[in-house]
């Protein structure tokens, strides 16, 4: 062995000698398989997400590329390695199929922060679960699933991010993708690859003994708080659709269309992941469908909150095994009022408010849409503009708001801007200097500038595809982590 292949082996690698928590595992094997990885000709790292190292209590200066490779694309030195076994209702149809058919559980690890965080892979090979797949991963879907996770995380969305994307030298084929197509294999990290499918998994096998066991777990670990409450089960309900509701705001007021709301994609933390034909819509279209496969709409852009619902319903009937499903109803019928409190405060900070009365702000929020909805405005681009040409003159007079923009000069004189912009002004006509002072700093954090649209996703691919050119890439994430 060279001194390289010393210095680079598992046994000193940074990631590797990590002190993984066995919480999943400890549960038994009913709920996965040991699986091994696949052994690719290549692995070139392509994105290593050192604003996540510090949380695992690396530094990241300390720890070298070929770290993360050892790691995360060759997977040496760790052990077990599990396939994670899951069910879903996939487009309203339920699939007993599923499971992790192309990534595996690699380990879990308590964050510097006290919580319990999940590695995940994605493309790391064929699983007992990958039917007819190859068990990869295309570097597009690796790229696409990166840049979304970061934008959606700088937006204020609570969503798993990506540790490490590396690319493995696979030709693959695809039918949505001109093939061969590059391959990859990607790290995610999150709080829980335990979905509400994992769940109806276990009510479809009769095996609510499993279902408890699992259930006590999950409140154990990611609903710590009420662990020790003699109700804990229906305050764990509760508090998940609560999170669930918001992150439905969350990502309705992100402009974000995940596109494919099955329930095994749905955590049961209420963390936001898998991102695959997802979309930030262009324009404000209530039925902007982002999957190419969604024929009817069902996950179109304005049915987020309500599949969400839906789904939460659907957990009842696996989770009614372990607790009465009364409790699990008056938790439900809570979604709405969490969901509006959320997406009106959400959206009020993207117009600039930290804070307004509930008759200013659902009046401003009712005239916003109004106006979105009318006109083939770019949602990003309007509060992007807001951010940008934001004036604390606007507050003198109504027609100077957005004046010199180019929202402003198309669409200034039409009825519906010019009753936005009278409720607008009438609101900064209320607030105190310093309060509309804030107003700007509001705008530039909670709206970012460069809009993760498809057009943007696919320049950036183009570079990478024609001319293996990552610049781009690399520049537009550092766009979305400094919020320009
Ligand atoms: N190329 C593939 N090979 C094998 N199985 C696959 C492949 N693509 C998807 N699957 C399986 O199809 C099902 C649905 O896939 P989906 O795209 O929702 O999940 P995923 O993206 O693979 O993983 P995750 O939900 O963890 O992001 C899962 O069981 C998944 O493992
Ligand atoms: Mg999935």
């Amino acid at each position: 062995m060279t001194l390289a292949e010393t210095q680079n082996d598992a046994s000193n690698n940074p990631f590797v000698a990590l002190n993984y928590e066995p919480a999943l595992e400890s549960l038994g094997d009913d709920y996965y398989d040991e699986v091994a990885a696949a052994e690719f000709p290549q692995h070139i790292l392509r994105w290593r997400n050192d604003a996540l190292l510090p949380r695992l209590g690396l530094n990241p200066q300390l720890v070298t590329d070929e770290d993360f490779i050892v790691a995360f694309g060759k997977f040496e030195g760790r052990k077990p390695l599990l396939a994670l076994r899951y069910h879903g209702y996939q487009f309203g149809e339920y699939n007993p199929g599923l499971g992790d058919g192309r990534g595996f559980l690699y380990g879990q690890v308590r964050g510097t922060d006290g919580e319990l965080y999940d590695f995940g892979t994605k493309g790391s090979g064929r699983t007992p679960y990958s039917r007819g797949g190859d068990g990869m991963l295309t570097l597009k879907g690796g790229v696409r699933e990166v840049l979304a996770a970061e934008a959606l995380h700088y937006m204020g969305v609570r969503t798993s991010r990506c540790l490490s994307l590396v690319e493995t030298g696979l030709p693959l084929w695809r039918g949505d993708e001109p093939s061969p197509t590059r391959s990859s294999v990607m790290v995610r990290m999150s709080k829980s690859h335990i979905r509400f499918g994992t769940f109806e998994r276990l009510h479809y096998l009769k095996r609510p003994d499993l279902s408890k066991r699992l259930l006590d777990h999950v409140i154990e670990q990611y609903y710590s708080k009420i662990a020790t409450e003699q109700d804990k089960y229906a305050l764990f309900y509760a508090e998940l659709v609560k999170r669930v509701a918001e992150l439905a705001a969350q990502w309705m007021a992100a402009g974000f269309c995940h596109a494919v709301l099955n329930t095994d994609n749905m955590s049961i933390t209420g963390e936001s992941f898998d991102y695959g034909p997802y979309a930030f819509i262009p324009s404000y279209d209530p039925y902007f469908v982002a999957a190419y496969f969604d024929y009817y709409g069902r996950y179109c852009y304005s049915h987020q909150p309500l599949v969400c619902k839906l789904n939460l319903e659907m957990l009842q009937e696996p989770l009614k095994s372990v607790f009465a499903q009364d409790d699990m109803e008056s938790g439900l019928s809570t979604f709405d009022e969490h969901y509006h409190n959320e997406y009106r405060s959400l959206m009020l900070k993207k117009l600039g408010f930290e804070q307004l009365s509930i008759s200013d702000g659902e009046e401003l929020l009712k005239a916003t849409i109004e106006f979105l909805k009318m006109y083939p405005v770019s949602y990003h681009h309007f509060f992007a503009e807001m951010a940008s040409s934001f004036s604390t003159k606007w507050g003198d007079n109504a027609s100077d708001i957005l004046r010199d923009s180019e929202i402003g000069q198309s669409l200034g004189a039409t009825e519906l801007f010019v009753n936005w912009s009278g409720i607008y002004h009438r609101i900064l006509t209320n607030l105190t200097p310093e309060e509309v002072e804030k107003i700007g700093k509001c705008l530039t954090r909670y709206n970012p500038q460069t809009p993760l649209l498809r057009p943007v996703i696919e320049s950036i691919w183009e570079a990478i595809a024609q001319e293996n050119n990552w610049q781009p890439f690399y520049e537009l994430l550092e766009k979305i982590r400094s919020g320009q």
